[in-house]
């Protein structure tokens, strides 16, 4: 059990057609697989639209998927009913982007926590406030916090409030979808801090869902890039970051923002990202890829480059000492 991953997706895929465009493919998650090792933090990262959000609810069951499993430790989540159900979601938690969504406007913070606490019978009653005192220190948050409602706190605070929810439940994975994004630049670096330090300090596993590329070179030790329901490209944070091979990261990290301009402006894509234009069994970057070609007309099979660096372009193929012969979607 041990050896386990804490999160296997296999084969997700959850669509949605658009009324307005019956011919054009469907958008969402298509056929998404991948392991979050145990206390591993993974980061998700492509364009706004790209399903990053949709392959999050999921994972954590806000969403039914059309098709596809999810794993997490040894259960099969489309396989649970009742009890089994009820342990599925105290392990996989979920942090909003913005927590006041989650949060109840009217429970203070003490209360809110410990109907986590109890709802999942993690600790014994005589034991709540001691369990609800260190998990506010856990998060960075002053004890009086805890007598606090929703309003009387900052929007930084009240994200350190859904965390602080989400640990209570002693999860095996939290989902944290763009945490800090609505939050203001210096609180946002002081979160992002306090979930670092947390990495070693509690046991869960992170998928961190993020369109900021820095944010994620900071926090994840390995990355996800997705792009219009695929994972294109997939390894550790430094190999991909400073190093991606396909052509769609290229220009995800080309677009992202730098404080020192870039010597090199990089490769760019050409238009937006539209589903209508790409065909089901061609590679999806190919109508916006300056390096197309017309063997991308044939969606590219996953490379294996080197330890855990894979790309589902027909390029590194060229250059992978390896061919690893399923699709991106097709990834077991
Ligand atoms: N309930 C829904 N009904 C119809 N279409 C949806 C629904 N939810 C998501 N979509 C569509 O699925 C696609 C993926 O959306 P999703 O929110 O997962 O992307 P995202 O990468 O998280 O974007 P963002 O970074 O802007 O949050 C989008 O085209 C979106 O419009």
């Amino acid at each position: 059990m041990n050896d386990l991953p804490s999160l296997s997706v296999r084969k997700l895929t959850k669509l949605f057609s658009d009324p307005d465009r019956p011919d054009a493919i469907s958008v969402g998650v298509r056929g998404v697989s991948f392991d979050v090792e145990r206390g591993e933090v993974v980061g998700l990262i492509g364009e706004s639209g790209c399903g990053k959000t949709t392959l999050g609810r999921c994972i954590v069951g806000l969403q039914s998927a059309d098709s596809g499993d999810i794993v997490v430790g040894d259960t099969i989540f489309s396989a649970l009913r009742g009890k089994a159900l009820r342990r599925f979601r105290k392990n996989v938690q979920i942090v909003f982007q913005r927590p006041e969504t989650s949060l109840n406007p009217r429970m203070s913070v003490y209360t809110f926590v410990r109907q986590a606490l109890r709802n999942f019978a993690t600790v014994r009653k005589g034991e709540e406030r001691v369990r609800i005192e260190a998990l506010a220190a856990l998060v960075g948050l002053r004890p009086d916090t805890l007598d606090r409602f929703p309003h009387q706190l900052s929007g930084g605070e009240r994200q350190r409030v859904a965390m602080m929810r989400a640990l209570a439940c002693e999860p095996e994975l939290i989902v944290l979808d763009e945490p800090t994004s609505a939050l203001d630049v210096s609180v946002q670096a002081q979160v992002l801090r306090t979930l670092k330090d947390l990495q070693g300090e509690v046991g869960a596993s992170f998928l961190f869902i993020s369109h900021d590329v820095a944010v994620v070179r900071y926090i994840c030790s390995r990355v996800l890039v997705m792009y219009l329901g695929v994972i294109v490209e997939e390894g550790p944070s430094e190999t991909v970051l400073a190093h991606p091979v396909h052509p769609y990261t290229q220009a995800l990290l080309a677009a992202a923002p730098r404080i020192t301009p870039k010597p090199d402006p990089g490769l760019s894509l050409t238009g937006e990202l539209v589903l209508g234009d790409v065909r089901p069994h061609e590679c999806p970057v190919r109508p916006r890829c300056p390096l197309a070609h017309d063997r991308c007309h044939k969606a590219p099979p996953m490379a294996d480059l080197s330890s855990g660096h894979r790309a589902a372009c027909w390029l590194a193929h060229d250059s992978a000492p390896s061919t690893n012969m399923t699709t991106a979607r097709e990834r077991t």
